[in-house]
């Protein structure tokens, strides 16, 4: 595949690096969702393997979201298949039995930030200019349910509401006070920490960390099991109707303009 390039390493720690390389900025389109899910599940299936550190490999940015050009202006079959790869790598990654370490090296938006809050524990770059945050209503569309639900889990039900309702970017030293990341630490000790990080999760039996993970997420993953073809329909009618193509035109000339 070529666009969504993600480097893999397996360690004798049993510990995978997965690197996002889809120049200019790891935007998540199908293509790279499909890669991605694959390199997941291969990982998953790997009985050498008993974690994972997600990072990138551009500077400045771990991930800008979803591709946006993959919801505008395309066929209900394109929507269909673009927003079932969506949920299929959220369900392996946050269903995944590893330990799964976000080491956010750049700024992590919208789908971006849904990756880092998937994993198990996520350590950011010290960076004031580097943000993180489900950001989708600044675009006039609408986090889903197990987007929101995800982001509950993570920082609780107020600073959620907050956040999500302003469409917040947090910078790193906010997202850290607000729990939205676990650690910040200078970028050149990132994989330094993400990996000690990793060690003392590894140090664990696997079967009882698995289970408890299990115990914790079930809910919010059967949730979205049992809904999934309803969200794709929910998808499907709330980016077809005009009004949310001309936010999304109007977002992309917003990021186009800004350059000039
Ligand atoms: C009631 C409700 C019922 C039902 C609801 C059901 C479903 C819900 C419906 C929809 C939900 C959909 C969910 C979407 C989640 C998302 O992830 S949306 C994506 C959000 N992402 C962003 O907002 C990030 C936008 N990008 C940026 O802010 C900056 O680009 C970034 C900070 C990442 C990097 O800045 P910089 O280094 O300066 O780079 P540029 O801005 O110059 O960008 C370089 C080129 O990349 C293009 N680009 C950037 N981001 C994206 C993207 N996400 N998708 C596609 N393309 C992107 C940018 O336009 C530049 O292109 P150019 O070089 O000009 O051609």
């Amino acid at each position: 595949m070529a666009a969504a390039t993600l480097a893999r390493r397996i360690g004798r720690s049993g510990v995978a690096v997965m690197k996002f390389k889809s120049p200019p900025v790891n935007s998540l389109s199908l293509e790279f969702l499909t890669e991605f899910s694959i390199s997941l599940e291969k990982l998953e299936n790997n009985r050498a393997c008993r974690g994972v550190i997600i990072t990138s490999a551009l500077p400045k940015i771990f991930s800008s979201g979803l591709d946006i050009t993959e919801m505008c202006g395309k066929s209900i079959e394109h929507y269909t298949e673009f927003w079932r790869a969506v949920q299929e790598m959220w369900l392996r990654l946050y269903g995944s039995n590893m330990v799964t370490v976000a080491a956010v090296n750049g700024s992590s938006p919208a789908g971006g930030c849904l990756i880092a809050l998937s994993c198990d524990y996520r350590i950011m770059a010290e960076n004031p200019k580097f943000s993180i945050g489900l950001n989708e209503a600044q675009l006039g569309i609408v986090a889903p349910f197990w987007f929101k639900d995800t982001f509950v889990n993570v920082v609780g039900h107020r600073i959620a509401e907050r956040s999500l309702q302003l469409g917040s970017l947090h910078p790193a030293p906010e997202a850290h006070k607000l729990g939205l990341v676990d650690e910040l630490v200078p970028e050149e000790k990132l994989m330094e920490k993400a990996a000690a990080v990793m060690a003392q999760w590894l140090a664990l039996p696997d079967h009882a960390r698995q289970l408890t993970k299990t115990m914790m997420r079930k809910a919010v993953l059967d949730r979205l099991v049992a809904h999934r073809e309803e969200d794709i329909k929910n998808f499907i009618s709330f980016v077809s109707k005009e009004s949310i193509q001309k936010s999304l035109r109007m977002y992309m000339e917003m990021l186009k303009k800004k350059k000039s």
